[in-house]
């Protein structure tokens, strides 16, 4: 029989009046042996180790501590201290499930006014998790991405279209702009059967500025200590309240026009799934306010990520012509001017593949997740935790741990993820998407997306860098390229189809997984 909302509310855990779960300790409580952990050497009584902040690049500051001060540091900001890990050994332990769980906290905590108990946001004890995780599964089932597959590739005609007038007027193409545009379309027609318009659009749509803003928003209130942070932020709060009602309306609007089409045209998408399926043993049905933050969440967690990958991806192709060329031949070969290659060949670009995870390798573009322990425990057996102490996992620099990735580590190679390479590597080493059952739920779905995107691309032209750029980092909790402008080519008709599958496409067409995946 199906349960009640007020009985699905009986099984939450009360939380603190903060809304954090029980357990929740700040580092000094939740670490024993704090003492034995690296701090900045340059503390300050009251304000801790802010000296030299960047509160605009965060992650990058992060990133600046941990290669100074080791595999495991800690930050304190005025009252609060943090705890950070990056070495191998460190995440490899904490993606040990039956000791450890995701942590909602810092950046996450600050988007519950957005996206509530939706799934990225929701306290793992929170009922509405199970119960969306198990209602939204199906939506990224081989049998629902084999359904997206075709809608995918109408929105790539849209960007490739778009490319081709870029090309004709010799203009570069503003490359994170337009994969924004791509990736907001994609999630937007797959999941909601919604199209914003965005290649019609001179300037991004409304939804896409508050989306940044509310990112933004909550990536600062980390950076301003919490008494402080009203006084601080009172405009930029206000500024956020009403980028929250604009995403509200928007998504709102979404919804209620499939609720008078009152079933018609209904594709079994995302939505319809949130709308009409019952959880298949409790019956159970999500309410129409968790529909809202679910719909925010699957539209911004579903593209603003995916968006930074694939343009991380083409920053370093034109950067790499040697690679861009092999890849092209992988290209004209497993797919050869089919102009809509159908959704099982997509996996069969493996190195395509292989150059977007090393793309995220270099720059996941969700760059942390945190780790909470489930009980008194001992990281890695050196550093006692009690229950509900946490620690943000650096992804950036997981990735370029020189003992698991060599010296050389900052070098960009796509052949650290042929088989071999992966199988020699430690488990849990590569977690560009997060770990354990918390982890991205949308994983097949953005490299799916993304290979085809980028095949398409690369068949059709030879991207070429501006020399005076440097990669500059932007974040707003998610991690982009800023400014990056590249020069198109459009290609002459490929090669004609060779005889013989190169390297390893004659493959299943399943895609190689990282270690610990
Ligand atoms: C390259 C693209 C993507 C990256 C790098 C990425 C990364 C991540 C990471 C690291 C997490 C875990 C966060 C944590 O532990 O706090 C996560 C969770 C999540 N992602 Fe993604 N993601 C991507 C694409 C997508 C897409 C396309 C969708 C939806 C269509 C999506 C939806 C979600 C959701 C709903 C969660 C929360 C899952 C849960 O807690 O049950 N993501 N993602």
């Amino acid at each position: 029989m199906a349960r009640t909302r007020t009985e699905a509310a009986a099984r939450t855990a009360p939380g603190t009046p903060e809304g954090l779960p029980k357990g929740f300790r700040g580092a000094e409580a939740g670490w024993p042996a704090l003492h034995r952990i690296p701090h900045p050497p340059r503390r300050l009584p009251l304000a801790g180790d802010v000296l030299g902040a960047d509160v605009r690049r965060p992650l990058q500051d992060a990133m600046r501590h941990g290669r100074l001060l080791g595999p495991i540091y800690r930050r304190k900001v005025f009252r609060r201290e943090f705890v950070f890990v990056w070495g191998g050994r460190y995440a490899a332990d904490l993606a040990d499930e039956s000791r450890f769980a995701k942590h909602v906290g810092l950046g996450v905590a600050n988007l519950r006014p957005v996206a509530g108990d939706g799934l990225f946001t929701a306290y793992n004890h929170e009922p509405n998790w199970q119960l969306a995780h198990d209602v939204l599964a199906p939506g990224f089932s081989r049998e629902a991405m084999s359904g997206y597959h075709p809608m995918m590739l109408d929105v790539a005609e849209r960007l490739l279209d778009r490319w081709d007038a870029e090309e004709r007027a010799g203009r570069p193409v503003d490359v994170p702009a337009d994969m924004t545009k791509l990736t907001l379309e994609t999630i937007a027609r797959t999941g909601f059967g919604h199209d914003f318009g965005s290649f019609e659009r001179p300037r991004p749509h409304p939804f896409v500025t508050a989306m940044i803003g509310t990112l933004t928003h909550a990536q600062r209130r980390n950076a301003v200590p919490g008494p402080l942070a009203p006084l601080l932020l009172r405009a930029a709060a206000r500024r956020n309240e009403d980028d929250i009602a604009l995403l509200n309306r928007t998504v709102d609007a979404v919804v209620a026009a499939r609720r008078e089409a009152d079933g018609s045209g209904s594709t079994g998408d995302l939505l319809d799934r949130m709308l009409e399926t019952a959880h298949p043993e409790t019956g159970e049905r999500l309410a129409p306010d968790n529909v809202r933050r679910q719909v925010i969440t699957f539209l911004v967690a579903g593209h603003e990520t995916t968006s930074g990958a694939l343009s991380f991806a083409l920053y370093h192709l034109s950067r790499h012509p040697e690679i861009a060329a092999r890849a092209r031949a992988e290209v004209d070969a497993v797919w050869g001017e089919d102009p809509r290659p159908g959704y099982d060949r997509v996996a069969r670009l493996r190195l395509v593949r292989r150059i977007l995870d090393e793309s995220l390798r270099l720059w996941p573009t969700a760059p942390a997740f945190a780790r909470e322990a489930r009980e008194d425990t001992v990281l890695a057996g050196e550093h006692p935790m009690r229950r509900g102490a946490w620690t943000l996992v650096l992804t950036p620099l997981l990735h370029r741990d020189p003992e698991v990735w060599g010296p050389d580590a900052e070098r960009f190679d796509p052949g650290r993820f042929e088989a071999a390479a992966v199988r020699a590597r430690p488990a849990h080493t590569f977690k560009p998407f997060g770990t354990g059952a918390r982890a991205c739920i949308g994983r097949q779905f953005a490299l799916h997306e993304a290979t085809l995107v980028l095949g398409l691309l690369l068949r059709r032209y030879t991207v070429k860098p501006d020399p005076a750029y440097r990669l500059r980092i932007a974040e707003r909790l998610t991690l982009m390229p800023e400014g990056l402008r590249l020069g198109l080519e459009r290609r002459e008709a490929p090669e004609p189809v060779r005889a013989s599958p190169p390297e390893d496409s004659s493959a299943p067409g399943r895609p190689v997984r990282g270690a610990g995946e």
